[in-house]
C-alpha cells in the first residue's frame, strides 16, 4: 500500500485528493509546510509527496536530493496557474496534478508508485536465498539480527524485511547506535520530557515511539554501551520504555531489527555484550555475504548504480564497456556495495563517450580484504575499511585539529551531504557550515556538496 505525504492545507482542494487516495487504499500523512514535511520524511519516509504549489516545491526537491531521500514529488495547484506548474516541473517535481483532483489521475499515480524502487538488487544465488529467507521471516514479528561487513547492505535488507512485513504500513525508523555519544543516544532512543536535562526545552518522542506500529532498526548495536543494552532489553521484554525525566512508562508496539558488522557471539564471550540481549535479538540471524563472496551481484549492482546516478545528475544512461566490467569483476571490494556505489557514482561523472569505460573506474587504494569481520569507526571514509584509532593515539594532538579531522572524515563518509553529517556529528547544520568555511579559508580541502564541483558557488 502506497504511503502518501501531503504538504499543504487539507481544508482546501488538496483535502479532496487526500480523500480519494485513502479511498483507493493509500496511507496518508500530512504536513502544513515543507520543513515539517521533510522532518516527517526523515523519520518515516513516504512513497509519494503531493505538495501544494503555494509552497516552495524547488526547495523541497533540492533538500530531498541533498539528503538522498528517494521519493517522487508531485506538485498540485489550479490548472489555470500554468506558471506555477512550469516552475514546479523545472524545479524537479515529477508531475503536476491539477486541482480539483480527478479520481483516475490519483489512481494512476498510486499504481505508479506501487512498484518498490528500493528493492535490493540481487542476482547471486547466495544472496537470492538470503532474501527469500528474509521475506519468509518478515511475516513473523520476531527480532532479526543482520550481520555483515560494513557496506554490504544491512540497512537495505532491514528495509526490505519491513516492507514485506505486516507492519509495512507503519513507519520504518533507523538509528545508528555508533554515531552518538551515550547520553544523546539514550534520549534519541527513549525520548525525554520537557526539562529532563538542561536544553530539553520541549518534550520529544524517541525513536521507539516514532516507530510505533512499525519497525525500528538498531544499526551498529555492537557498539552500544552496556547500560543502554539493559534498557533495550527491558523495552523488548516489557514492551514499554521510560522517557528521560518521565514519571510513567510508555507502552510501545515496535518490531526490533538489529544490525552489526561485529561477531556478537564473540562480543558476548568477551563480556562486552549482554548474553540475554543477544539471545533476544538473534531469534533469527541473517548474515549478508561480503560482495567478493557474491560475484554474481557485482555487475547487476553496477548497472543499477550507473542508471541511478545518470538520472540523478541529468546525464544520459550508458552501459559498461567489457573492459570496465572486467575491472569491476576483478576488484576485491573491501568496502562492499557502498564502495561499488561510490565507484559507479564517480564513473558516471567521469565517463566520456557512449559507454562507461575502464578509464572512468577509479578504484581507491584499499587494504587487502580480510575474511574476518572488520572493525570500522562510524566516521570511516566511504570506501576505506580501517580499525578505529585508539584514543591514546590522539594524545599530543590539539582538540581543534582532531575535531577538524572528524568533521571532514564524517562529511566524506556522508558523500558531502551536510545535513546527514551534521546529524551524525550531533551539531547544527549552521555550526557545520561555519566550520567548513573556516577550514576552506585555512586552505583545507572540504568534500563538495553532492553533484557540485569542489569549490562551487554554493555556500557550505
Ligand atoms: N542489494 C542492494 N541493492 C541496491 N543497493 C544496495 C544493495 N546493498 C547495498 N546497497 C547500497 O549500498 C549502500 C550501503 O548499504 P547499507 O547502508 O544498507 O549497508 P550497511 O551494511 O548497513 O552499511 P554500514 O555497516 O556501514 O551501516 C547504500 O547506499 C545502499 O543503498
Amino acid at each position: 500500500m502506497a504511503r502518501i505525504l501531503i504538504i499543504g492545507s487539507l481544508e482546501a482542494e488538496l483535502g479532496a485528493a487526500a480523500r480519494i487516495a485513502v479511498a483507493r487504499g493509500a496511507r496518508l500523512a500530512a504536513a502544513e509546510g515543507v520543513a515539517a514535511g521533510i522532518e516527517r520524511l526523515r523519520a518515516q519516509g513516504a512513497d509519494l509527496v503531493l505538495c501544494d504549489v503555494v509552497h516552495d516545491v524547488g526547495w523541497l526537491v533540492a533538500q530531498l536530493a541533498e539528503e538522498r531521500i528517494a521519493c517522487p514529488v508531485v506538485a498540485c495547484g489550479r490548472p489555470d496557474d500554468a506558471e506555477a506548474a512550469v516552475r514546479a516541473i523545472r524545479a524537479g517535481a515529477k508531475d503536476f496534478l491539477p486541482l480539483p483532483p480527478e479520481a483516475d489521475l490519483i489512481a494512476a499515480m498510486l499504481q505508479a508508485v506501487a512498484a518498490d524502487p528500493d528493492r535490493p538488487v540481487v542476482q547471486d544465488a547466495a544472496m537470492a536465498g538470503l532474501i527469500a529467507r528474509a521475506e519468509q521471516v518478515a511475516r513473523a514479528d520476531a527480532s532479526v539480527l543482520i550481520t555483515g561487513e560494513s557496506g554490504t547492505g544491512k540497512e537495505v535488507l532491514a528495509r526490505h524485511i519491513h516492507a514485506a512485513s505486516r507492519r509495512a504500513r507503519g513507519p520504518f525508523v533507523a538509528l545508528n547506535c555508533a554515531a552518538l555519544p551515550e547520553a544523546l543516544l539514550e534520549s534519541e532512543l527513549f525520548g525525554h520530557e520537557k526539562g529532563a536535562f538542561s536544553g530539553a526545552v520541549a518534550a520529544r518522542k524517541g525513536k521507539f515511539e516514532q516507530a510505533e506500529g512499525g519497525t525500528l532498526l538498531l544499526d551498529e548495536i555492537g557498539e552500544m554501551d552496556p547500560r543502554l543494552q539493559a534498557k533495550i532489553l527491558r523495552a523488548i521484554q516489557e514492551r514499554e520504555i521510560d522517557r528521560l525525566g518521565g514519571s510513567a512508562p510508555v507502552k510501545v508496539d515496535v518490531r526490533i531489527l538489529a544490525a552489526t558488522h561485529r561477531d556478537l557471539a564473540t562480543e558476548v564471550a568477551k563480556g562486552r555484550f549482554r548474553e540475554d540481549l543477544y539471545f533476544r535479538l538473534a531469534v533469527v540471524r541473517l548474515r549478508i555475504p561480503a560482495l567478493r563472496e557474491r560475484q554474481g551481484d557485482i555487475l547487476p549492482l553496477a548497472r543499477h548504480f550507473a542508471r541511478r546516478y545518470a538520472r540523478a545528475n541529468g546525464l544520459p544512461e550508458r552501459g559498461l564497456s567489457p573492459e570496465a566490467e572486467r575491472v569491476l569483476l576483478t576488484h576485491a571490494w573491501p568496502g562492499n556495495v557502498r564502495e561499488l556505489e561510490n565507484t559507479l557514482h564517480r564513473a558516471v561523472l567521469l565517463a566520456e563517450g557512449h559507454a562507461i569505460g575502464a578509464e572512468a573506474i577509479d578504484l581507491l587504494e584499499t587494504a587487502p580484504p580480510s575474511p574476518e569481520p572488520v572493525a570500522v569507526t562510524a566516521v570511516a571514509a566511504p570506501v576505506a575499511v580501517a580499525a578505529p584509532p585508539p584514543v591514546a593515539a590522539l594524545v599530543g594532538r590539539r582538540v581543534e585539529e582532531v575535531e577538524r579531522d572528524l568533521i571532514i572524515e564524517t562529511l566524506s563518509h556522508c558523500l558531502g551531504n551536510r545535513t546527514r553529517a551534521a546529524e551524525m556529528l550531533g551539531i547544527s547544520i549552521r555550526t557545520l557550515r561555519n566550520k567548513l568555511h573556516e577550514y576552506r579559508a585555512a586552505g583545507v580541502s572540504v568534500p563538495p556538496v553532492p553533484g557540485q564541483p569542489p569549490y562551487g558557488a554554493v555556500a557550505g
